[in-house]
């Protein structure tokens, strides 16, 4: 094939089909990272992708101007009937539009102003309510963590919330979780384009296309409808959230016709969806690995608990004020991104020319991923990477201490997360609340099983029995 001759080592290949081995999971990156090196290249189907194992290796590429685009999967776009549009997977003027208002947005809405605070404390406090219902008997981790994580993402971009037995938001929240769990097979047609030739009944069977449909059948009902309300609800003096400032910013397009432009209702239609998307699945499943890590690690839960006993009165409720008193469940959270690794490999990029990188050349079109998980475990950067220690992001006086290097849950460069400080409040917020008020631990004589699920790119914790218990009725160990 017509590839430069210093392209990344790889597994063989085979024409039309692709590499002769497969990249799904984690377990799978060492191992290729162990056999090809830092830098290696795989095929599928006609794509190329080339995987980054070390830090330098990402920060290099994504410190390129050619390492920012998206790979365009038709797959994507089933909200919009095929035309690209939002943010999270667009390129060029189109994406750094809608990314520049977005995070204007986040900043005047979100970042350490009130309005998001009271909104996460509400969800906080809800939360707690519904832990209470499930003390002193195994159970589950309950779905309100996803309620309540949606709720916010919500109260952001159209300010309303919902009840956490709401069957409409369940409903359409377990299948945009089928729908991400499920992307691994709905973006197969997109590497072997044979597959689109399949008759529709195979399509459902082998590709899940069915899921496709119904999400897009229960989205385009609920953007709409909130769309419209907005639209005719909507007081320009008072902007409230996202739709709000979308409608008056639109309006001012219109009166520049040179200057950059939303796709009308298509953007706002897929940047609703992105947010969701980026925005509760991710931040949900952190909270839920916080929760397991501190039931699995006594040790750190009895500090957690002393400090934030020590900083709060038993009937005061925590607040960003608070935040430089609580050093140590910062340095938790951080922990927890590092020792989970959602977003394993990152979010794929694509190369829109040919680069140089690590000494090789990756052509043009070809698909990056930054497996984020291997430079979380880089003993290189991480002492005794395989413990979960919190203990880590402490210095010497104490205080929290952030690492940069080798450490990037949210990414890192141009297309960098743009909810990250949102997700810090939340989970900084939620978390503390519920530290206040209970304790967790495995049932009695089980060991939880900290592994994660078996899942392409991301890394979702098993659903398991704790015992959730009640701070104020049963003093701790
Ligand atoms: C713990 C929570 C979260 C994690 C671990 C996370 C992680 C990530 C990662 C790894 C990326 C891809 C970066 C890249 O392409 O290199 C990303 C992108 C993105 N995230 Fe997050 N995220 C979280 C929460 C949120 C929240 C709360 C929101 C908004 C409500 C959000 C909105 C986005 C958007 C819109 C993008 C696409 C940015 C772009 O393509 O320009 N994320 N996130």
């Amino acid at each position: 094939e017509n590839l430069p001759n210093n392209v990344p080592k790889g597994p063989l290949t085979i024409p039309g089909l692709g590499s002769l081995d497969y990249c799904l999971y984690l377990s799978d990156m060492r191992r290729l990272r162990d056999k090809y090196g830092d830098i290696f290249l795989m095929k599928m189907g006609s794509k190329y992708m080339v995987y980054l194992c070390n830090y330098q290796l990402v920060k290099e590429a994504f410190s390129s101007p050619h390492v920012v685009d998206r790979p365009q999967f038709q797959m994507l776009w089933f909200l919009t009937d095929g035309v690209p549009a939002g943010v999270a997977f667009t390129d060029g003027e189109q994406w750094s539009t809608l990314r520049k208002f977005l995070m204007r947005q986040m900043r005047n809405l979100g970042m350490g102003k009130s309005y998001m605070e009271d909104a996460i404390m509400s969800e906080a406090r809800k939360l707690a309510n519904d832990f209470e219902k499930r003390v002193d008997k195994p159970a589950k981790i309950p779905k309100s963590v996803e309620v309540s994580v949606l709720n916010i993402v919500w109260q952001l971009v159209a300010n309303k919330d919902y009840e956490y037995d709401d069957k409409k938001v369940i409903d359409l929240m377990d299948l945009m979780h089928k729908w991400f769990v499920d992307t691994g097979y709905l973006v197969l047609p997109d590497f072997f384009p044979i597959l689109n030739y399949l008759p529709k009944f195979l399509r459902n069977y082998l590709l899940k296309e069915h899921i496709t449909d119904e999400l897009k059948k229960k989205c385009i009902d609920f953007t709409k409808e909130t769309i419209e309300e907005h639209r005719a609800n909507l007081d320009c003096d008072n902007p409230v959230d996202v739709i709000d400032h979308y409608l008056i910013e639109m309006d001012e397009q219109q009166k520049n016709p040179n200057g950059p432009q939303f796709k009308s209702d298509l953007d706002l239609t897929m940047t609703i969806f992105d947010l969701f998307a980026a925005g509760f699945d991710t931040t949900s499943s952190t909270l839920r690995w916080l929760i397991l890590y501190v039931a699995s690690h006594p040790e750190v839960q009895r500090k957690l608990h002393e400090e934030i006993d020590s900083v709060l009165q038993s009937d005061e409720e925590i607040s960003l004020n608070h935040k430089d008193s609580l050093p140590y469940l910062e340095a938790t959270i951080y922990e927890t991104h590092r020792y989970c690794s959602f977003a394993m490999a990152g979010v794929f990029h694509q190369t829109s020319k040919d680069i140089q990188l690590g000494g090789h050349t990756i052509p043009k079109g070809t698909h990056v991923y930054a497996c984020q998980a291997l430079c979380h475990e880089d003993p290189n950067y991480w002492k005794e990477p395989e413990k979960f220690q919190p203990e880590r992001f402490i210095d010497e006086n104490g205080k929290f201490k952030s690492q940069k290097e080798s450490f990037m849950p949210f990414g890192i460069g141009r297309r960098q997360c743009i909810g990250e400080a949102l997700a810090h409040m939340e989970l900084y917020l939620v978390f503390a609340m519920l530290l206040q008020k209970f304790h967790f631990a495995p049932p009695q004589g089980v060991t939880l099983d900290l592994e994660p699920k078996q899942q392409p790119l991301v890394h979702y914790c098993k659903d398991q029995d704790l015992i959730i218990t009640l701070r104020n009725t049963k003093p701790e160990e």
